[in-house]
């Protein structure tokens, strides 16, 4: 069996962060393990409480399973703290896992900050150049790319400049786009579109934690990066498409739908 691990925050309400990231890896098939960044106090209606963990306990926690039950791959997700961020990069450099995504989580959709600002510098200079692929949505590209997109265009412009900083694959998520929910990937120097039919379903919680957690099963699966980002877009379109309706507002996905 594959083993994924995640190192996120926890979604107490279950649709985003580590427990999306579980019930992701489960529905592969895969055996699911994780590192608690933090906890957070949220629901369907937005994010109401955020304690980190402390980094030597990160790290700790790091220590124990990538002693024990080494990881096929990993899928980084909330790391709020400088010092968190630098914790996991050394514990990356010190095992050295292969096939590490890292879903540059900043802002939830319901625009809570899940990452400090000062945590930038790291995020950018350290953590992200560790990474198989990085996943930002379009607020998240904007950030990283210092430019604002609006469009499939800006979409490709924006891969280029972040490509200035980080040679790894690049993937920018359409999902806030107008009319479609095309994906971007950037790699070795080629544009590669994973086009979708926008669904309309207002329960979109959870969708990037999802999409990158996926993205790591296929990679432990040995697929290449263009395959394992299709197969992934193909399970969270089904799991939107399911059309589960939970919570008072943008409620969780179906994970369980096939
Ligand atoms: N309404 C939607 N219809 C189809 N696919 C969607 C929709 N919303 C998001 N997605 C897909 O879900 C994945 C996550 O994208 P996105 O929602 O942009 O990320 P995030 O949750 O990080 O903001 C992407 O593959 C995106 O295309
Ligand atoms: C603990 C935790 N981690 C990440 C997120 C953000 O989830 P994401 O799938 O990127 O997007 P939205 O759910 O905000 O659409 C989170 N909310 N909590």
């Amino acid at each position: 069996m594959k083993k994924v691990l995640s190192i996120a925050g926890s979604d107490c309400s279950g649709g985003a962060g580590i427990q999306a990231d579980i019930k992701t890896i489960t529905a592969h098939k895969m055996y699911a393990m994780s590192a608690i960044t933090a906890l957070t106090a949220q629901n369907t209606t937005g994010v109401y409480g955020v304690i980190d963990t402390p980094p030597e306990f990160v790290g700790q926690q790091l220590d124990c399973i990538m002693n024990d039950i080494f990881p096929d791959s990993v899928k980084i997700g909330m790391v709020s703290s400088p010092l968190i961020i630098e914790k996991i990069v050394g514990k990356l450099i010190e095992y050295k896992p292969r096939n590490i995504v890292v879903d540059p989580v900043m802002i939830s959709t319901s625009g809570n900050r899940l990452l400090s600002e000062d945590a930038m510098d790291a995020l950018i200079n350290k953590l992200i150049p560790l990474a198989t692929v990085i996943t930002p949505n379009l607020a998240e590209a904007e950030c990283l790319s210092e430019m604002e997109i609006h469009t499939k265009e800006d979409m490709q412009k924006a891969a280029l400049k972040l490509s200035g900083f980080y040679d790894g694959n690049i993937l920018i998520k359409g999902g806030h786009l107008k009319s479609t929910a095309d994906d971007l990937l950037y790699s070795n120097g080629e544009f590669i579109w994973f086009t979708g039919i926008k669904i309309d379903n207002p329960n979109a919680h959870g969708t990037g934690c999802t999409l990158s957690s996926a993205i790591a099963c296929n990679l432990a699966n040995g697929l290449d990066i263009k395959t394992s980002i299709q197969q992934a877009k193909n399970y969270i379109t089904g799991a939107l498409k399911a059309g589960l309706d939970l919570g008072k507002g943008s409620g969780p996905l179906n994970h369980h739908y096939r």
